[in-house]
């Protein structure tokens, strides 16, 4: 299967996970029409679109929580199964959702562990349930995935989540994806709730996960965000591709036009 998107700007650089000819339907919603895709290690790979256009379907897709109807997966260009969830996280795969998913009750270390909580040495005589959870090893397995990101507001990490800011919480839930052992970290509007200060927060966040070598993916509908983080900006377009741009070879405007009225296949410029 060929590559159909029209790159507009500088070389690619290798894709480390790639989709080809993605179908997606809901009844009778055809909300992705062959789609192609990509991301680099140490790439931010922004993905825009008007509303509706298949941005989160698509992210979905990558995720393994939709099935594609049709399409072809690649990770460093070998053929992979995407079918569940599980599929997704066994290749490393994560993505963080708008609601992050926190348990706000919990503090920082048991949140950055959850549903993979150390347990006490010694204690494997009692059913898997019952084992007290080693404490130590969370806060020190926190701590490790909070400096990786060099989140630099966080007090403690074992402060509750439920007292911490929407931008400390972004960070919680991008190291708790990172923290899996996952190359693919996909951010679904990590910014749209949060000021200017918890912002920058959260945009130092994802520049520290490509100098980290992850592949990012990184919806938003904010312009001066995605400009001033990503890389490439993939459009997309009533669940087709419009094109795929190099940043810093083009700029909002162009960018807004290609989202709202495609791309004028005369030139290869935004209509
Ligand atoms: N679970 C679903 N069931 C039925 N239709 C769906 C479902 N999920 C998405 N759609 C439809 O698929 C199309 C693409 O939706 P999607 O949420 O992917 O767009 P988007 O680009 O993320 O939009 P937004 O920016 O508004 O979040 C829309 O027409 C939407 O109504």
């Amino acid at each position: 299967m060929t590559f159909e998107n029209t790159m507009v700007g500088q070389a690619a650089p290798p894709a480390h996970l790639a989709v080809r000819g993605i179908q997606k339907r809901f009844g009778g919603v055809h909300a992705l029409r062959g789609v192609d895709f990509e991301v680099a290690r140490g790439e931010v790979m922004a993905l825009v679109g008007d509303n509706g256009a298949g941005k989160s379907t698509l992210m979905k897709v990558l995720a393994g929580a939709h099935l594609a109807d049709d399409g072809e997966f690649l990770l460093d260009g070998k053929p992979v199964e995407m079918s569940t969830p599980n599929d997704a996280t066994e290749l490393g795969i994560q993505i963080v959702y708008q609601d992050l998913a926190l348990c706000e009750n919990l503090d920082v270390s048991a949140n950055l562990s959850l549903g993979a909580e150390p347990v006490k040495p010694g204690w494997s005589f009692l059913p898997h349930l019952l084992r007290p959870l080693d404490d130590l090893e969370m806060e020190v397995k926190a701590k490790k995935a909070i400096d990786k990101l060099e989140v630099r507001t966080l007090q403690s990490v074992r402060a509750k989540v439920g007292g911490l800011s929407g931008g400390q919480r972004q960070a919680i839930a991008i190291a708790r994806a990172v923290g899996t052992e996952s190359s693919v970290v996909m951010l679904d509007e990590p910014t749209a709730a949060l000021g200017v200060a918890q912002t920058r927060q959260v945009l130092e966040v994802v520049k520290r996960l490509r100098e980290t070598n992850h592949a990012v993916v990184y919806i938003s509908h904010n312009m001066r965000d995605i400009f001033e983080v990503s890389d490439r900006i993939t459009v997309l377009r009533h669940g087709s591709n419009v094109a795929t741009y190099t940043t810093s070879d083009t700029n909002p405007d162009e960018i807004v036009v290609a989202m709202t009225r495609g791309l004028d296949t005369e030139n290869g410029n935004a209509a």
